[in-house]
């Protein structure tokens, strides 16, 4: 693979052994399988989870709270445990790392995201190795990213990384959960757009978050940046070099997609829509096939409470969501204009808004 940056992904179910301590062997085979790519000058971002696990450990804990309060004293009971693990394990390897902890709310702020962005290009410059993880402590459950599946496709996207490297406890997306089915067979490529993929994943297990739903999320929304991603288990002898030297292993979920702008890439990053528009036809193919404004005229309905500038999500008339994007009014308002033709909108609610209901350099496609 000709990949020159990786974002590189490890999941609780792997790092902690199902549970019972943090797996010093995978640290120390992945770290040393890390060390090797730095050493053949690939970048690399390590986004790890596993801080909830090692301090449900530590804490004597005898399950994964549900609490957000006791998972949140779990996660920095562990972080620490965490990157105490990595440092040592990556010193000997001459490996200089740093710890990074990002929230949604972090991408969520341009300015800030501009600036993580700026921060991790500024270390992968200085050879260092940044392990990314969410800030669990401050985070409430309305603004969790939630699973470091969708967090790592994030930092793909802001880095431009060439390569996600999923590693987990399976070898693979399966047609089915090999957890619960034995007959399940590995899918060793795919598009990232099939959209028969939908049909195969399912949640995780009781440590890691999302399971493969996640997972494929997250490749979707990596190729945004026009990165390819690799679901792999973690557990294979020396798997991180045998990608990098193209073997087939695990599943390989390729683009074709160019990279889109920064701000769009951004734009999708932003996860929770706070409404709803639905779109007629003729709209729905306004937007996802042309690229065009979404205008008032095309619009049949508004649900939801929201603000102008805020994310809404836009529904075709079946209700699947096609497009989401920045929109120019309140929810009042944006009711008032359904249906309305640009030379009426003054009319309508008393002064000469925008012509566009969400403009389309603040609009993306949505969907497989
Ligand atoms: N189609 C599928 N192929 C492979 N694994 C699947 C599939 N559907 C659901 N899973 C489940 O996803 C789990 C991996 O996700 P998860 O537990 O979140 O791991 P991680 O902690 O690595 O993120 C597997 O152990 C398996 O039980
Ligand atoms: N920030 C959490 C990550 C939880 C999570 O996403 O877990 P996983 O599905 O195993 O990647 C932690 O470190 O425990």
């Amino acid at each position: 693979m000709s990949a020159k940056r990786w974002v590189i992904k490890i999941g609780s179910a792997l790092l902690t052994d199902d549970g019972k301590r943090l797996d010093r062997d995978i640290i120390d085979s992945l770290t040393t399988q890390i060390a090797q790519l730095l050493g053949g000058g690939i970048e690399v971002v390590l986004v790890s989870s596993g801080a909830v696990a090692a301090g449900v450990v530590r804490l004597g804990m005898s399950e994964r709270p549900h609490d957000l309060h006791d998972l949140q004293a779990a996660a920095a009971v562990g972080q620490s445990a965490l990157v105490r693990a990595y440092e040592d394990a990556l010193q000997p390897k001459g490996v200089l790392s740093a710890q990074i902890l990002l929230s949604h709310a972090d991408i969520l702020a341009r300015d800030r995201y501009l600036n993580a962005r700026a921060t991790l290009k500024t270390l992968l410059a200085m050879g260092v190795l940044p392990i990314v993880n969410e800030n669990d402590t401050v985070v409430t459950d309305e603004i969790r990213l939630g699973d470091n599946d969708t967090l790592a496709a994030l930092v793909a996207n802001l880095v431009d990384a060439d390569a996600l490297l999923i590693l987990t406890d399976q070898s693979g997306l399966y047609d089915r959960n090999p957890s619960i089915d034995s007959d399940a067979r590995l899918i060793d490529h795919a598009s990232v757009s099939d959209a028969s993929l939908d049909g195969m994943v399912g949640e995780g297990g009781t440590l890691g978050r999302g399971g493969m739903v996640t997972k494929l999320r997250a490749a979707r929304l990596a190729a945004r940046s026009g990165t390819m991603t690799v679901i792999a288990s973690g557990k294979e002898a020396n798997v991180i070099e045998r990608i990098r030297s193209g073997e087939t292993i695990g599943t390989l979920l390729h683009t074709d997609r160019r990279p889109e702008s920064a701000r769009k890439q951004w734009l999708a990053s932003l996860l929770h829509a706070k409404g709803a528009l639905i779109l007629d036809d003729g709209a729905v193919r306004g937007v996802v096939q042309q690229g065009r404004s979404l205008l008032p005229v095309g619009v049949t309905g508004v649900e939801g409470r929201f603000d102008r500038g805020d994310l809404v999500r836009c529904l075709n008339l079946e209700g699947r969501e096609v497009a989401r994007g920045l929109i120019n009014y309140p929810d009042q308002e944006a009711r008032q204009l359904i249906g309305v033709i640009s030379s009426d909108i003054e009319s309508r609610i008393g002064y000469g808004g925008d012509v566009e209901m969400i403009h389309r350099d603040n609009l993306i496609t949505v969907g497989s």
